[in-house]
């Protein structure tokens, strides 16, 4: 099976690659990259990407699949199929599950869900502590031989730093990434927004940024003292941006994401009450969006990605305050990229590239995945930095909608997802685009 995308403009960080080139790609592995004017090698499908940008496939670090246990919110097979649409090739499953991910039986059952799929990459993310209760260590071993690629206990926070301190050094052990939630529950209390001008106008009570902010201290701190690879999730605080600064000028092994809508909306976005503006953490003070966007563009920030959050229309009927936390992203997340970063000259399209595939690979040691290199899987995002879209959450993969950003336009896309020489979706705007050659 050959597969050739002829024509395009192939951005590779890995390999500081950043010109046209054709990319050629032989029984799901990249076979070579070669010049235009290189002879189409025998029996190969082209894919015509004149005009478009290739880039290895992109990697979405933290994804709520809810399968097993909440399957009327997303199985593993809708979660990828929205993962492919929105062109990520990977995506990796946090483990708050019913059950949580915190054996291997779990960990097999999810790598084998995903196998029948035939969709994204699926890599699970195993539990901190059992039950991600915060009492015990869960079993990461056993964990990392059935095929976790990190640990978390996303969804809450770990709650002391003695157990953290004792998670981060086993999991040291098993040269597992330990992927923090930085939430201190004793000042998030009851909260249900961020605290500030907006939860006092609104009524609503505040989760403070400090909240975040200690966690991430305290992470980074523990970083230091135990060696750990630790990756924090989620930040949208100035505070936390500071500390992962901090921890990479003193060269420890710190790294962390951000979400689209954490660079994209403010708490004013609450005022309507619309409950999918309600996500943990909280839509934050423009104050803090504007340090993210610094970091984005300094390189503090190693990683988008997305924290898709599946719930049911019928949990997000309920009034602000009883309504779960958390919104789907997998779709939007380029769209928002090329909108609010790219085409706003905060990022160029390499730093996309890596924030999307370079960096998330290298963070959860993804072998022969974020880059082109020869031999490297043919996982390939390809993007159209100027197309006009308009997301229309109705026609979702996923199997919920509870999105902010439903009808919005946007330009920049991805437009075509290839996983393992497996053209798995192409935006209609690109029919045409591929023929057999005899
Ligand atoms: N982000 C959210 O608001 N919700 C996540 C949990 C989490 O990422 O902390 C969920 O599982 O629904
Ligand atoms: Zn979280
Ligand atoms: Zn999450």
């Amino acid at each position: 099976m050959r597969l050739l995308i002829a024509n395009g403009y192939l951005i590779d960080p890995s390999q500081g690659v950043k010109a046209g080139r054709n990319l050629l790609i032989e029984d799901g592995r990249v076979a070579g990259i070669l010049n235009y004017s290189d002879d189409v090698p025998e029996g190969a499908e082209v894919f015509d990407a004149a005009g478009l940008i290739v880039a290895p496939g992109f990697i979405d670090l933290h994804v709520h699949l809810r399968e097993p246990g909440q399957e009327y919110k997303e199985t593993i097979a809708t979660g990828a199929a929205a993962a492919v649409a929105g062109g990520w090739t990977s995506v990796c499953a946090m483990p708050n599950t019913d059950p949580v991910n915190d054996n291997a039986a779990v960990t097999r059952f999810i790598i084998e869900q995903a196998e029948r799929a035939q969709l994204a990459n699926v890599f699970p993310i195993g539990a901190i502590t059992k039950g991600s209760r915060g009492e015990e260590l869960a079993e990461m071993g056993e964990m990392r031989e059935a095929g976790v690629v990190a640990v978390s206990d996303d969804g809450r926070p770990v709650p002391s730093a003695g157990m953290m301190r004792r998670a981060m050094e086993y999991a040291r052990g098993f040269d597992l990434p330990v992927v923090d939630h930085c939430e201190d529950r004793s000042l998030a209390a009851d909260g249900v927004m961020h605290e500030g001008v907006w939860s006092l106008r609104l009524g609503l009570r505040g989760i403070p940024a400090l909240a975040e902010e200690l966690d991430a201290w305290r992470d980074c701190a523990l970083a230091e003292l135990t060696g750990a690879r630790v990756h924090l999730a989620h930040v949208s605080t100035r505070g936390a941006i500071e500390a992962v600064r901090r921890a990479k000028e003193r060269g420890l092994s710190v790294t962390c994401e951000v979400t689209p809508h954490h660079f994209t909306l403010t708490d004013e976005a609450v005022e309507g009450y619309d409950t999918n503006t309600k996500m943990n953490p909280p839509l934050r003070s423009r104050d803090h969006v504007q340090a993210i966007l610094d970091a984005l563009s300094d390189g503090t920030i190693d990683a988008i990605a997305t924290d898709h959050a599946p719930h049911h229309a019928d949990e997000k009927a309920l009034e602000f305050d009883r309504a779960p936390f958390g919104i789907t992203g997998l779709e939007t997340a380029i769209g928002l990229a090329f909108d609010r970063l790219v085409h706003r000259g905060i990022i160029g399209l390499d730093r996309l590239v890596e924030l999307c595939s370079t960096n998330p690979a290298r963070i959860f040691k993804l072998e022969g995945r974020g880059t082109l290199r020869p031999g490297a899987w043919g996982d390939v995002t390809i993007l159209d930095p100027n197309l006009r879209w308009t997301f229309d959450a109705r026609r979702s993969r996923s199997k919920s909608r509870n999105t902010p950003f439903d009808g919005w336009t946007f330009q920049g896309a991805a437009v075509a997802t290839i996983v393992a020489g497996r053209v798995l979706y192409t935006h209609p705007s690109l029919e045409d685009r591929r023929r057999a050659i005899a």
